[in-house]
This record gives structure tokens, C-alpha cells and sequence, in this order.
């Protein structure tokens, strides 16, 4: 009887289109209400935006008008450090409180340790390990374990020369497409052209000539572009994961992912279900080269991803690697240039510091290896400086509250409840970064900060900012390419300041999906007469 009213009820629904849509609208509100009316947040009154505690959608809405990373500085400033902003999440400002979030706990690591976000899980496209979206603490470390020291900045150094082969192509690029012709560079798309060939560089030991061609060949660098942008967007809203499948968001990407193995490694018939043979040809050949490591890598983790196969195993870890390097590194460097072309002042001090060093910017004058000294304080300063105050990687960096829960400020979290910092607010804090907080100011890197170390040694404003800063992260889960991210920052801005004198003629942009975009760009160049 209950069951055929029900059904009958059901069938008037569908029937009536306007019934089903006032229906779901009734039954949603009704769920966020009784969501919002059991939160812990709401009975602590942790402050934050009216429809921010009901529903995802009020920061999907500000994701999809690209300005969330500001939006959220904006609402930190209204309500202070701890703010709800979504039904099941803080934002959290204070980069006192880094070390509660992010950092390395102790022994009893499974009560305490904040894994990332189930929301990372849209970022999963196959079954093997993909390190920037492995939500499992223990498979993340060791990831970490296998793959942190190609990473080094030892492990880097060893592909120099693959880095100076890509900077020579940039240079040739640049005067054809641009010096010589007197048109304005898009700057983003340079810096794209150029992280693609370094990728393939290191990877692969071969050039993939995007910068000689001075193109986006088969729309490689656009697919990746649209693969973080749609997840970026999709991360925002969990039913998302209820109605998609690593091998359906697999499945969507096809296209792009393929094009994009295929121009890196210079496999033009590479598929997923062919290219194990292809990989291992190509590993063989240059074995020193990450495609090599990554191989390895994926060899050593299989035990723990059954479900996957060698190619999607290797090539997920290419993924990893483009989504940092051609992902966020270019937009970065794309502030790199502007904020050295707004101060001239340290452009000239730069190249009095390449100067030095034959105008060459060369990694062992760089890393204080060998009783050695880095050369160019300046210059990592300066692109240090930028990337705090322009970090591409602007999302909320969400962790899950861990068995033990966590105290923040007068607020405590229970388990299973989601926390996060994200860069734009941590690196403006003015109560830890001081007043000048906004400034592009280099020398404060190279400061001594006004307390000791608790052995009373002086302690660098550096390490200061370090223990600080949220550019790349903090704790287990750190940047893993951020030596790599700064070699590509330094080697590109060397090379344009020493061959170019550049002027901006059109601004960037700033455009916020899953990291800060900064297109629209566009500089004149001309060569230098003298250095
Ligand atoms: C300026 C450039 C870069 C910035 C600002 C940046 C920033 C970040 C941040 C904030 C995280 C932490 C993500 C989280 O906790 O959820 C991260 C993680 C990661 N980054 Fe980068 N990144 C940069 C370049 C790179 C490059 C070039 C690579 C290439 C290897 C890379 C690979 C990774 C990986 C694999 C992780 C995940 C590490 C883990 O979860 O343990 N990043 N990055």
C-alpha cells in the first residue's frame, strides 16, 4: 500500500516536470539545513560566509569566476584567521598554525596524521600512484621514498646539460618567431613552449623543438590546460565523485593525455594498451633520464596498484611531473619578468651578478656544493620574493581531520571534518611576514631575523619565511619538484635578461581555477647590444 503510493507519488514527480524540479530543490535545501543545523562549526559559531556553511557550491561559484584565491584573502580579512567556508570545511590563515595541519607527526601516525582530502581523489586518473592526488599517507611516503632523490637538487644537477639544451632552443625560438620579425611574445605561451622542452629534455634526453617551432604543436600545452582547469573546477563539488570513476575521468581525458605522451616522448603511435615496449626502448636508451626513473619507480609500487599496467604506471608520473612544470612553474615565471620589468633596479643588479659568472647561469655557482658559495643571492631572492607574493598553486591545500581531531585557536575539529591553508592568504599575513608584506622586496631573504634559533644562533630571515611561507606546501606532502621549479625559473629568466632587453606591453591577468593562472602577457624584445 506504502510502496504503491510511493510509487504512484514518484511517477507524478517525473510526469510533472515542474513537481521534480521543486522536489529536488525541497530536498536539497532541506539537507543542507539539517547539515548546517548538526555542524560542529555552527555550535562553536566559527565565523565565515552565510552561504559558505550551507553549500559547496558558494566556492565552486567564485572558482568558476576565476578570483577565489583573492575572494578567500577578502574573507580572512572580515573574519579573521579561522573561517567556515564550505559545510564540511575551515580555511585557515594563520601560518603560525602550519605545523598543527601539515606537519610531521609522531609515532602515532595513524590517530594524528592529516591525509589529504578525499576532493584530491578527482585528480586520480587511472590506478596507478599519481603523487599530487595519492590520498593514502603510506603509499605518498613511499612515492616520496623512491622518487625524492632524482628530484634533489644532486639528482637535477646531473641533467644540466639537458636544461642548457632547452634554453638554447628558447633563445633560437625567440629571435625567430619574435626579435626578428619586431611582434610581441605572448609570455605564458613561451614559458609553456620552454617547460615542455625541458620535460622532454629530462625525461627523455630529446628535444621536442615546441620553442624552435614557436607553437603549441596538436594543442599539447591547451589539453593540459583544460585536464588541472576541469579539475580545478570539479574538486569543488563531492557528488562529483559519487557519479564519476578514475577510469570514466580516465576516459575523458583520453585524447589530450595521448597527445600530450606522444609530443613529449616523440612516440607517435604511443597508446596505453601498446606503448609498455615503446617506454621500455626508451628507457634503455637513456638511463640516466627520469622516463628511466619513473619506469623504476612505478616497478617498485606495482605491489600496491595491482589494478594498473606499466605504461599508465610510467606515463602517470610524466603527469605529475607536466602538471608542475608546464602547470603552474609557467605562470610564475611569468611574474618572474614582470615584476623584474616594474623594478629595473634588480634586473641591473642580476646581470651584474651573471655578469660574474661568464653571463652564464650555471647550477654549480648556484648551490653552495663543496665549500662553494651561491653566486647570484640576488637573483634566487628575487624569484623567491615573486613566488610568495604570485604562488600559482592557489587551492585550498585540504586535509582531513585525523582520529585525534585538532585544536585551532579557541576552535577544536573533529575527525573526518576537512582543514586547509592556501597560499595567497598564508604569504600575506602581515602579522608574520611584516608590514611590508605586499611589497616586492628581494633583500628580505637575505636578512637576519630579529630571534635566535633555540641554540641561540642567528636565525635568516629565509629560514624564517621558510618555516612560514605556503608556495610549495609544507610538511610530508611538500612540493617534490620545487628544486626543479626553481632551476626552470632561474635557467629561463638568466637566459631572457642576458640575450633580451624587454618591454611589457600588455599586463598579466590573473585567472584562479585550480592554480593561478597569469596569461595575457605579451613583451617586445630586442637584443642586447653590450652586457
Ligand atoms: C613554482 C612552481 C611550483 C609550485 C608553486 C608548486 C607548489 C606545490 C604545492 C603547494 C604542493 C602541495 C600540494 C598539496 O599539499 O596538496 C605541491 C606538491 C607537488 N608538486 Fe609542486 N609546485 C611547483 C612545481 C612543481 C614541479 C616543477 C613539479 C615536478 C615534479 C611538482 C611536483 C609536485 C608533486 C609531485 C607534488 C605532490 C607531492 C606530495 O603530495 O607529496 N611541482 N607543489
Amino acid at each position: 500500500m506504502f510502496l504503491n503510493l510511493f510509487g504512484q507519488a514518484l511517477y507524478g514527480f517525473v510526469q510533472h516536470k515542474l513537481y521534480l524540479v521543486t522536489g529536488i530543490i525541497i530536498l536539497t535545501l532541506a539537507y543542507w539545513i539539517h547539515s548546517y543545523l548538526k555542524s560542529p562549526f555552527r555550535a562553536q559559531k566559527i565565523p565565515g560566509p552565510f552561504l559558505g556553511k550551507f553549500t559547496n557550491a558558494y566556492r565552486w561559484y567564485y572558482t568558476m569566476r576565476h578570483t577565489w584565491h583573492r575572494d578567500l584573502m577578502a574573507l580572512h580579512k572580515k573574519y579573521g584567521h579561522i573561517v567556515w567556508i564550505a559545510p564540511n570545511e575551515i580555511s585557515v590563515s594563520d601560518p603560525n598554525l602550519r605545523n598543527v595541519i601539515y606537519g610531521f607527526q609522531n609515532h602515532k601516525r595513524d590517530f594524528t596524521f592529516f591525509k589529504k582530502a578525499r576532493s584530491y581523489e578527482i585528480g586520480s586518473i587511472n590506478h596507478d600512484f599519481s603523487f599530487v592526488f595519492e590520498q593514502d599517507a603510506g603509499n605518498a611516503r613511499l612515492g616520496k621514498y623512491h622518487m625524492s632523490h632524482f628530484y634533489s637538487e644532486q639528482g637535477l644537477l646531473d641533467l644540466e646539460e639537458n636544461f642548457d639544451k632547452a634554453v638554447d632552443e628558447l633563445i633560437e625560438g625567440l629571435d625567430k618567431h619574435h626579435v626578428k620579425t619586431g611582434t610581441p611574445c605572448k609570455m605564458v605561451d613561451w614559458t609553456e613552449f620552454f617547460a615542455l622542452d625541458i620535460v622532454a629534455q629530462i625525461t627523455a634526453d630529446q628535444s621536442a623543438g615546441f620553442c624552435l617551432a614557436g607553437k603549441d604543436a596538436d594543442n599539447t600545452a591547451y589539453g593540459v590546460r583544460v585536464i588541472l582547469r576541469a579539475i580545478g573546477i570539479l574538486m569543488q563539488l563531492p557528488w562529483v565523485l559519487s557519479v564519476t570513476s578514475r577510469t570514466i575521468r580516465g576516459n575523458i581525458f583520453l585524447n589530450y593525455l595521448t597527445t600530450l605522451y606522444r609530443n613529449l616522448l616523440l612516440l607517435p603511435t604511443f597508446t596505453f594498451e601498446t606503448g609498455t615496449a615503446d617506454l621500455k626502448t626508451l628507457k634503455e636508451k637513456s638511463p640516466k633520464h627520469l622516463l628511466s626513473k619513473f619506469y623504476n619507480t612505478q616497478s617498485k609500487m606495482r605491489g600496491h596498484y595491482p589494478q594498473g599496467n606499466e605504461a599508465e604506471g610510467t606515463t602517470i608520473h610524466i603527469f605529475n611531473l607536466i602538471a608542475g612544470a608546464l602547470g603552474v612553474v609557467p605562470h610564475t615565471q611569468v611574474r618572474v619578468i614582470h615584476e623584474l620589468s616594474r623594478h629595473p633596479e634588480y634586473m641591473q643588479k642580476i646581470r651584474e651578478e651573471l655578469s660574474k659568472t661568464d653571463n652564464t647561469f650555471r647550477l654549480d655557482d648556484f648551490l653552495p656544493y663543496n665549500g662553494g658559495e651561491n653566486k647570484y643571492p640576488i637573483f634566487e631572492s628575487a624569484v623567491r620574493e615573486t613566488i610568495r607574493l604570485h604562488p600559482a598553486v592557489s587551492f585550498s591545500l585540504s586535509r582531513e581531520v585525523p582520529p585525534s581531531g585538532c585544536q585551532l585557536h579557541q576552535y577544536h575539529i573533529p575527525p573526518g571534518y576537512n582543514v586547509g591553508m592556501a597560499s595567497y592568504q598564508v604569504n600575506y599575513d602581515e602579522a608574520y611576514f611584516g608590514p611590508d608584506v605586499a611589497q616586492f622586496r628581494p633583500e628580505r631573504w637575505l636578512e637576519d631575523h630579529p630571534t635566535a634559533m633555540l641554540d641561540g644562533e642567528k636565525r635568516s630571515m629565509k629560514n624564517y619565511i621558510e618555516a612560514g611561507w605556503f608556495t610549495f606546501g609544507a610538511g610530508g606532502r611538500v612540493c617534490i619538484g620545487r628544486h626543479l621549479a626553481m632551476f626552470m625559473m632561474m635557467k629561463f629568466t638568466a637566459a631572457i635578461i642576458r640575450e633580451f632587453d624587454i618591454r611589457v606591453v600588455k599586463e598579466p591577468e590573473e585567472v584562479h581555477t585550480l592554480f593561478n593562472e597569469m596569461p595575457g602577457m605579451e613583451v617586445l624584445l630586442s637584443r642586447r647590444c653590450a652586457v
